[in-house]
């Protein structure tokens, strides 16, 4: 029995989202957003194996912009999926993916200095052991710690910031400040905040000192449980093996998930291609590849989101190569981080659903949850989900 591989690169959008109107970078909305597209207008991009999946037809898809030097007649299936779910996050994302659309709003923190409510700072305190944090404020992760490293080391109090997303991420330097002290502080403090329904408490550690700090692999996430069974918990219900590469496993609270496989995008590259190889019959391979959006998206560098969607495209047909002819391959996405856009969040945006393994052709404009519907009837597993499948 064929295996089913999902591939999510962050925030690689499309473009062409009805209500990005909704949704702001900063006073901008993100109207006309567009992270693919962008990417190749002002960077160039040469993604051939992508393109051949059908990229280019799906970003016209989305968004109606052509882009030259795409494959004219792709050899995958492809089209272009629309999230409903009201925030334009990775939780979001990935739950609707799997067949849950997030039913409640988000609690976000206000652009303003205090971010966080008296009740949030004494509870970090308390479980920090500090008699305050410092930024208690939106901010981009690599600035802050540049900004106020220096006193994070001098004070010893935690870094605490936000964004438009529904995240309390904290900034502590790993050996001054403690890598399990501060995962434990995440922990403490994570009941508090899901029952504020703010989505995660990010744990970002650094190394460094005053002029070169720099954050490390061990950033880990603390996210409220999906409300209702995802597509990983109807397979795994079904007695199949659901492998999860990279921040899947805290992105589902590890519901539903029967192995684990993390490190940097190249390592997780390499435990797809060792799961080609080992994943058992009739399995649902789940990855989530995070660099586009940390590294490249969030820092604004088209060029540096250029080179790795290079890099994965080069090795994404390696990894075809490898699958076998009963195998499923989506590669998709969970929303925008357009890097030629103002600010520094993500952008709401469609994104792209390209299939190797079921033929060519047109799917068309999809729901994210179709997505979900269509892995488990390709596994042929019961599913009382959300999504119409598009086999
Ligand atoms: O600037 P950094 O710390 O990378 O933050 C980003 O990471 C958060 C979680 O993905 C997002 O909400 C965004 O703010
Ligand atoms: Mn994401
Ligand atoms: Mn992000």
């Amino acid at each position: 029995m064929g295996r089913v591989f999902l591939i999510v690169i962050d925030s690689v959008g499309i473009g062409g989202a009805p209500d990005a109107d909704q949704f702001f970078n900063g006073d901008l909305p993100d109207t006309g957003a567009n992270t693919v597209a962008h990417i190749a207008q002002n960077v160039g991009l040469n993604v051939p194996t992508l393109a051949q999946l059908g990229l280019g037809q799906a970003v016209t898809c989305a968004s109606g912009i052509a882009l030259p030097g795409f494959a004219s007649s792709p050899s995958g299936a492809w089209g272009a999926a629309t999230e409903v779910s009201k925030g334009k996050d990775t939780p979001s994302g990935h739950w609707e993916l799997a067949g849950v659309p997030v039913p409640w709003d988000w609690h976000t923190f206000p652009k303003a200095t205090p971010a966080f409510p008296a009740k949030v700072t004494e509870a970090l305190c308390k479980a920090a052991g500090t008699e305050g944090i410092l930024a208690n404020c939106h901010a981009s992760g690599t600035e802050v710690i540049a900004d106020y490293g220096a006193e994070h080391l001098r004070s010893g109090w935690p870094i605490c910031y936000t964004s438009v997303d529904s995240v309390l991420q904290i900034a502590a330097h790993e050996e001054a400040f403690g890598l399990d002290r501060l995962l434990k502080l995440c922990a403490d403090v994570a009941p508090m905040l899901h029952e504020m329904k703010v989505g995660r408490v990010i744990a970002r550690p650094f190394i460094g000192h005053e002029g070169a700090f720099e954050r490390t692999a061990h950033r880990k996430d603390f996210a409220i449980a999906p409300p209702s069974n995802t597509i990983c918990d109807y397979v795994h219900a079904a007695g199949r093996k659901v492998y999860a590469v990279g921040k899947i496993g805290d992105i589902f609270s590890m519901r539903g998930i029967d192995d684990l496989r993390k490190g940097r995008d190249r390592a997780l590259m390499d435990h797809l291609f060792d799961l080609s190889g080992e994943a058992a019959d009739g399995s649902f391979v789940f990855a989530n590849l995070v660099e586009f959006d940390s590294e490249y998206g969030h820092r604004r560098d088209a060029a540096g989101y250029r080179d790795h969607l290079e890099w994965f495209d080069g090795r994404l047909a390696d990894l075809i190569g490898t699958l076998r002819s009963d195998d499923m391959l989506i590669v998709t996405a969970d929303h925008g981080n357009d890097p030629t856009w103002s600010g520094t969040d993500h952008t709401r945006e469609r994104v792209p659903v390209l299939v190797h393994g079921i033929g060519a052709r047109e799917l068309g404009l999809l729901a994210f949850t179709d997505v979900a519907a269509s892995i488990a009837d390709y596994l042929n597993v019961p599913y009382a989900g959300e999504g119409k499948s598009f086999l």
